[in-house]
């Protein structure tokens, strides 16, 4: 395997995947913060953690080479000192500080950590009052109306999200989305991909499809890569149609970029199905799950080069999803599996726990969490080799297998 990315399809084998183990930033997340910070429930860090070992264990099982977002941006400070000094300053500028006195004392707390990867997870577990040296102000009315504005005691919010690699870049063939996200809170999660594109010596000359000071947002639970020409892109509550014409004009141009077709597949504005991966995953070279109360809505539209050069051709297609996938992949007909078998509680039950979103490591062989059971039944039943993970906690922030993952190589699908 070489250096840099290889994402031609999205079942292909699994070769290598970018994970975060979830770490201290859950620990800094108080029930008055969890709509803001976009999770349902305060998870059990212990076991969350223990969750997560077990998935990424069951990846390396299967003979993928497991890799962690904290220890890769580490290597590329490690590489490019200078890097650290210039993410620090950018990292402050991003994280809400008020004040002057504050900045300051952070700087002074984060920059005294020496070791690059302690460093790294400090500034994604975010820092609260208490643990920054404020001995002159400590008294001083300005951090009594500061701990007031703020019950939390947070000078820097957590980051717990981070643990949805999924989101904040998108690899996409050889190159990568890094996206400007929807909300405040998980937007600051870019940063990390952004020095690790800029600066990690294996990642460094990455193809950018999409910026993170992009005017639109984008997320990358919307992009599925059907195969080297077509990926398929959620208009939804992440992903801006407008976005997706941003990455059309820079995909479709570029000579990095094999894609030539985008199919935007509009679903409901909600926080169920937040991401096309909510509602929608491959799992084998004519399988998807589904969650089938999207297909009354779903609306479907192909964008392509236009034949005059530097326009995108758009266009609805009226036609069953069925057709659609096939016709997209190349083969005669593709079979949907409903989440949940088609009972209408048991579906919604399971999608909301991520029954939908499920990780494919090779062709018909799938990570799927172990709470989805009615639907983990349907999907054995249609033939699936399913590697069943624990999720108690995991699941908490809305998120499966696949929001869980950014993979970095997959190989190629035999073609014909
Ligand atoms: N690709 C996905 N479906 N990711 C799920 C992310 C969940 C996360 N709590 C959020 O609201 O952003």
């Amino acid at each position: 395997m070489a250096k840099g990315l290889h994402v031609p399809n999205e079942i292909g084998q699994l070769r290598r995947v970018c994970l975060h183990r979830p770490g201290d930033e859950l620990l800094n997340l108080p029930p008055s913060e969890l709509d803001r910070l976009l999770f349902e429930d305060v998870p059990f860090l212990e076991d969350a953690q223990a969750e997560h070992d077990a998935f990424a264990q069951t990846l390396r099982n299967q003979g993928v080479e497991v890799v962690y977002l904290e220890d890769l941006v580490a290597e590329a400070f490690d590489a490019m000192p200078s890097a650290r000094e210039e993410f620090l300053d950018q990292y402050l500028a991003e994280a809400g500080i008020k004040g002057k006195i504050l900045p300051a004392a952070i700087r002074e707390r984060l920059g005294a950590i020496a070791d690059n990867r302690e460093f790294v997870k400090k500034t994604m577990a975010g820092l609260t009052k208490d643990e920054i040296d404020l001995p002159l102000v400590r008294s001083l009315p300005l951090d009594a109306v500061s701990r007031v504005e703020s019950e939390t005691n947070l000078a820097i919010d957590p980051m717990p999200n981070l643990y949805f690699t999924r989101d904040p870049f998108a690899v996409i063939g050889n190159g990568v989305n890094l996206n400007r996200m929807y909300s405040a809170t998980r937007n600051r999660e870019t940063i990390y991909g952004k020095y690790l594109f800029k600066y990690h010596p294996d990642y460094k000359d990455t193809t950018l499809y999409f910026r993170r000071d992009a005017s639109f947002h984008a997320e990358g639970g919307d992009v599925l890569n059907i195969n080297e020409h077509t990926i398929a892109v959620g208009i939804s509550q992440r992903t801006q149609a407008a976005a997706i014409d941003v990455m059309a004009q820079n995909m479709f141009w570029d000579s990095d970029s094999k894609v030539d077709r985008i199919l935007a597949f509009e679903i409901p504005n909600s926080r169920a199905f937040m991401h096309l991966d909510t509602v929608f995953t491959q799992i084998d070279v004519d399988k998807f799950t589904i969650y089938p109360a999207i297909m009354e809505t779903l609306r479907v539209f192909e964008l392509t080069p236009s034949l005059r050069s530097g326009e995108v051709s758009i266009r609805e297609i009226n036609d069953t999803l069925e057709h659609i996938l096939a016709g997209a992949l190349g083969i005669d007909q593709v079979k949907l599996i409903p989440c949940g078998g088609g009972d209408p509680i048991a579906a919604a039950r399971e999608q909301w726990s991520d029954a939908s979103n499920t990780l494919a490591v090779a062709p018909g062989k799938i990570c799927v969490y172990a709470r989805n059971t009615v639907t983990n039944d349907v999907l054995y039943k249609e033939g699936m080799d399913l590697l069943v993970i624990p999720s108690a906690e995991l699941s908490r922030g809305r998120g499966g297998p696949r929001c869980m993952s950014m993979p970095f190589w997959r190989d190629d699908l035999p073609t014909g």
